[in-house]
């Protein structure tokens, strides 16, 4: 049988402007994706997994999603979560998130369902936070989905500032229970994703109260609804909070409890205890309760990285077959890629997919090693991977935006359209700058941890200073761009320690000329914020030079090569204000940074569509085959775009009917008036 998706596949009947783009590739796109995804098993396991979707018809979308309301949206959803839910033991390994996280995304798109939550937030903080006993009590039933879960940290009034959070759970000494109580409307939690309406369980996070003494956010295993009737049980209030910007397959919540109890051993309590008399038992950090939200965090730039390459998959391959105005040849209009507009808005950002992806990976082990090392008390590298995350979180996120947006307007008119889908993927995507911690915020995290390198710097102790900051003591010495990848390493070094040290020493000044430590913060914000995003965006640089440095194929490291340099001169371009600043950078430079930048994108042309369909994206995926009601039209592999818009419109449901009420009501009678 024929993979749906081989890229050196030439098959007859696909678009012949999509065809001529494939075969102008340097390199075999399986060998990109082995890259891409870490192995040639890991790539070819998601092969499998599509195509083993793609022959299950009840996995397929039964009607378009955008002509569906919200009902029809999470009945539709639900439907095909629980058809995959028999499916998944033979499609996928269970144990493997990635597969999961995969498959999911396949069948369900990007508006969300009823179990979104319980695989990512639910079922983690019961791991980290959860003790033996308690991971056999409620680990086994959630993972074969006999509960379905969410977490419920945010509320009405809170969710960046943590430590304030108003539901309580005190601990009540006669009866050894925690009572769970919202005080206001205020505290209502709100927000939580699979809440309102399908969750039975919830991990609730509630500042512990004991003897009337607050111990700080903490989380409890809660059960709040009824396993068989699926009511609220007595003393829970919960619901959906209504449609969003996007993810409207997904029930967002809100919760609220009165005086609601629940017994001791349901607090998490690996790392912390509260004991039968009320004695509270410390964790090892004192951010403990947070491990979680790290760990989302360092899962967030693998995946805005290939929310962001799904984007570009449909605006680079449309633009393969878009043609329109002339260059040199007047008898045939050009295809759309080959502007250098075009190409300037779309290339960036696939290198800047690879990116994230490289730079995913790398956070994802580092978690990893978190993790273990935790599960044996040593808690020395949280410090380090909170503020890493941090920045990857807020920096990601927020290009990713960009680069969705780009991928849109780079559609043109169809670009608008939902027959893009480049709509859903935004909305969705978006959502990450303020989800698992609002970017600003976390941007302010990071600068914490930058503010207190440069200290110890300063302090003439460079030793002290972690591998990450090492270079905020390094010494100013200029470079030569011509020499290479290195040399933008140490221009991008000089950039970001410089506005680290620029906005450490505005903080100082500003509190000794008398200011409070937390108004000169926020006087400085912006400045700190800047050094927090450069700090980031090095990082992301060097990972990817890391990784395409460890690339033995040939084939596949000078087109990795060409697109490196592509963001190294992207990058450095538009932060290139700071080095002018202080001299540290030439104009002659800056001018060669352009010309660089320029011929890297004449460089990617050939390869451009290769580049993208390495990601492996299905057509069902990418909601590109309208055939099986798949219905976005614009990214298919087979580049039949016009055909199948029109058919795309033919399908709306306002279409099936040639007079709308609308008309006989309203229009008609207008107009008949109007004669009058
Ligand atoms: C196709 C498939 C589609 C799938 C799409 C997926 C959809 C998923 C959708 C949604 C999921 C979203 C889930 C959520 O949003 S859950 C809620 C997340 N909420 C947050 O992230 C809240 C953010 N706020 C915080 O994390 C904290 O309030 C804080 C900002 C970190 C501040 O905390 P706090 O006030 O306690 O701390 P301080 O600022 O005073 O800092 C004190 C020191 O503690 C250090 N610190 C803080 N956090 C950590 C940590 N996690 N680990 C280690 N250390 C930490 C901090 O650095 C300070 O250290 P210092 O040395 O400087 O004193
Ligand atoms: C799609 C989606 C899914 C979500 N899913 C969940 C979930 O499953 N579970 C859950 O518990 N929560 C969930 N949330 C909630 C989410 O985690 C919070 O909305 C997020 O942490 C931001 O908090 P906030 O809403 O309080 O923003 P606010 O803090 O009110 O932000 C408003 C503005 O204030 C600024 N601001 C706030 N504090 C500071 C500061 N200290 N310094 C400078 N500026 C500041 C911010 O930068 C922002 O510009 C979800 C949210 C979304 C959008």
């Amino acid at each position: 049988m024929t993979m749906v998706f081989l890229n050196k596949e030439i098959r007859d009947g696909d678009n012949p402007d999509l065809t001529e783009e494939r075969k102008t590739a340097t390199f075999d796109t399986n060998k990109m994706a082995e890259v891409i995804y870490g192995s040639e098993k890991l790539a070819r396991r998601r092969r499998e997994i599509s195509q083993a979707v793609s022959l299950i018809p009840e996995l397929a979308d039964s009607k378009p999603l955008p002509f569906l309301s919200r009902n029809e949206k999470i009945l539709e959803s639900t439907r095909k979560v629980t058809a995959l839910n028999e499916h998944l033991p033979r499609l996928i390994n269970m144990n493997d998130e990635d597969e999961a996280w995969h498959i999911h995304s396949e069948v369900i798109g990007f508006e969300g369902n009823p179990l979104a939550l319980h695989h990512s937030l639910f079922i983690p903080p019961l791991v980290i936070q959860g003790s033996d006993e308690q991971h056999e009590k409620w680990l086994g039933r959630a993972k074969r989905r006999e509960i379905i879960g969410c977490y419920a940290q945010t509320e009405l009034g809170h969710g960046s500032n943590i430590r304030k959070l108003e539901t309580t759970a005190t601990y009540s000494l006669s009866t050894q229970e925690f009572i769970l109580h919202t005080p206001t409307i205020n505290a209502l939690k709100w927000w939580p994703g699979a809440l309102g309406k399908s969750s039975n369980h919830a991990v609730v996070v509630a500042s512990l109260i004991i003897k009337e003494q607050n111990y700080g956010p903490h989380l409890f295993m809660v059960q709040i609804r009824d396993e068989q009737s699926h009511e609220p049980l007595p003393g829970i209030a919960v619901g959906d909070i209504g449609p969003k910007m996007a993810f409207n397959g997904a029930d967002n919540g809100f919760l609220g409890f009165n005086n609601f109890r629940i017994p001791r051993g349901n607090l998490l309590n690996r790392h912390c205890n509260v004991e039968v008399d009320g004695t509270y038992v410390r964790p090892p950090h004192d951010k403990m309760n947070y491990a979680g939200m790290i760990r989302v965090r360092s899962r967030m730039a693998a995946e805005q990285g290939t929310f962001m390459a799904q984007a570009l998959t449909i605006a680079v391959r449309y633009s393969a077959v878009r043609r329109q105005g002339f260059l040199e040849n007047k008898s045939q209009e050009v295809k759309v890629l080959d502007y250098q507009t075009q190409q300037h808005r779309l290339f960036p950002a696939i290198a800047r997919s690879y990116a994230f992806i490289f730079c995913g990976f790398e956070t994802i082990q580092k978690y990893e090693t978190l993790q273990n090392e935790m599960n044996s008390g040593n808690v020395s590298l949280m410090a380090d991977l909170h503020a890493l995350t941090s920045g990857i979180k807020s920096v990601v996120t927020y290009q990713t935006g960009e680069g969705i947006e780009q991928a849109r307007m780079a559609c043109g008119g169809h670009g608008y359209s939902m027959a893009s889908y480049i709509s859903e993927i935004y909305g969705c995507a978006i959502g990450g700058c303020t989800y698992e911690g609002e970017n600003m915020v976390m941007l302010l995290q990071l600068a914490r941890y930058l503010v207190k390198s440069v200290e110890l710097a300063m302090r003439g102790k460079p030793g002290d200073l972690g591998p990450m900051v090492a270079y905020l003591a390094y010494p100013d010495i200029k470079v030569d761009l011509v020499t290479g990848p290195e040399a933008y390493v140490k221009m991008f070094q000089h950039i970001s320690k410089r506005q680290s040290i620029k906005a450490t020493e505005k903080f100082h000044r500003k509190m000794e000329s008398g200011v409070s430590r937390d108004e000169a913060w926020n006087q400085c914000a912006v400045e700190l914020t800047r050094a927090s995003r450069l700090h980031t965006r090095l990082y992301i640089i060097e990972t990817f030079i890391r990784r395409v440095d460890s690339i033995e194929d040939l084939s596949i490291k000078m087109v990795l090569t060409d697109l490196m340099n592509l963001h190294l001169n992207y990058e450095l371009l538009d932060v290139a204000s700071y080095a002018l600043e202080d001299g540290f950078m030439s104009s002659t430079q800056m001018g060669f940074i352009k010309n660089q930048l320029y011929s890297s994108l004449e460089k990617i042309r050939p390869n451009a569509v290769s580049l993208v369909d390495s990601f492996q994206f299905s057509d069902l995926q990418l909601r590109s085959n309208l055939l099986n009601f798949l219905f976005q039209v614009l990214g298919r592999r087979d580049g039949h775009v016009y055909q199948n818009l029109f058919e795309w419109a033919k399908s709306s449901p306002l279409n099936q009917t040639e007079v709308l009420p609308s008309v006989t009501q309203y229009l008609k009678p207008m107009m008949e008036k109007a004669k009058l």
